[in-house]
């Protein structure tokens, strides 16, 4: 005699949190005045989790740049995709907070005024304004330089400043073009050092364009490796080194092969 059917288990779902960032099959072509066509970017998918320190890596002209721009909003796709939690990007927003390599400060405004800009627009009032930016410059390092002008501060100084204002309206997402590529290697080893505290504390999504693989490797959970002509992915590798990270570590040394081999001839450094 055969046992009646059972009803079927309900199958077993995990719940997995919608990734922050949504790159969808993104391309860009750039069209110059003459009508001559540059394809930046095609085909490029990420998703990328809430929390996560991302580092895009590649050689020069592989379009980082641009999949920066566009995530946060100053170039549209030519075509594809990106949300940003759940919802498409359709221009800058105080949610997508950006630093650029050349710090890019009003050069006219004080550091605290730097950073008091962004709540200063979302009509913050001005005592709770300065309290905010002062506590953002301690919070890099930089207690003493609120009435100071960008014009009298070292590029360390300026790009702490920066980050502090890019951090001023709490965004969700911190987005970063190579920005310690024009600092000394002991600023920018105390910048790397600073902001891995910062990503730490406020637990901020960062994308982090480089083209130097070690600074990938000590930042970043995973690093994107994007290869150009046009710019794709060519790579998604997981750090799973515990921080701090020492450059001569066996682990270092062993992702340090795999990334180099993996930007292939266009390597970069
Ligand atoms: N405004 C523009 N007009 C035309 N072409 C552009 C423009 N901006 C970038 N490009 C081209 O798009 C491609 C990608 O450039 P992008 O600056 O995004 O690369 P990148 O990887 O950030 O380079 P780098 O590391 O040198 O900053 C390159 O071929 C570049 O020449």
């Amino acid at each position: 005699m055969s046992a009646a059917p059972q009803p079927a288990a309900p199958a077993l779902r995990a719940v997995v949190p919608a990734p922050l960032l949504e790159i969808e099959r993104v391309a860009h072509v750039y069209r110059s005045a003459l009508g001559e066509e540059t394809t930046a970017l095609d085909g490029v998918s990420l998703a990328i989790p809430r929390g996560a320190f991302v580092c895009l890596l590649g050689p020069s002209g592989c379009g980082k740049t641009t999949l920066l721009n566009m995530i946060a909003g100053f170039v549209t796709p030519s075509s594809g995709r990106i949300l940003v939690g759940g919802e498409p990007v359709q221009g800058p927003s105080p949610s997508r907070g950006v630093v650029f390599q050349d710090y890019s400060l009003f050069p006219w405004l004080t550091a605290g005024q730097n950073v008091a800009f962004g709540p200063r627009m979302a009509g913050l009032g001005a005592a709770k304004r300065r309290a905010s930016a002062q506590a953002l410059l301690e919070l890099v390092g930089l207690p003493n330089v609120a009435d100071r002008y960008p014009a009298e501060l070292s590029g360390g100084m300026k790009q702490r400043v920066a980050i502090a204002r890019a951090l001023a309206t709490d965004p969700q997402l911190l987005l970063m073009d190579e920005p310690f590529a024009a600092l000394d290697a002991m600023t920018r080893a105390a910048l790397q050092r600073q902001l891995l505290d910062i990503h730490a504390a406020r637990s901020k999504t960062v994308l982090f364009v480089t083209h130097n693989i070690a600074e990938a490797i000590t930042l970043a959970d995973r690093v994107i490796v994007m290869s150009p002509n046009p710019g794709r992915v060519a790579a998604d590798v997981a750090i799973d080194l515990p921080r701090p990270r020492a450059r001569t570590g066996a682990g270092f040394v062993a992702l340090y092969a795999r990334l180099a081999d993996a930007l292939g001839a266009e390597g970069t450094e």
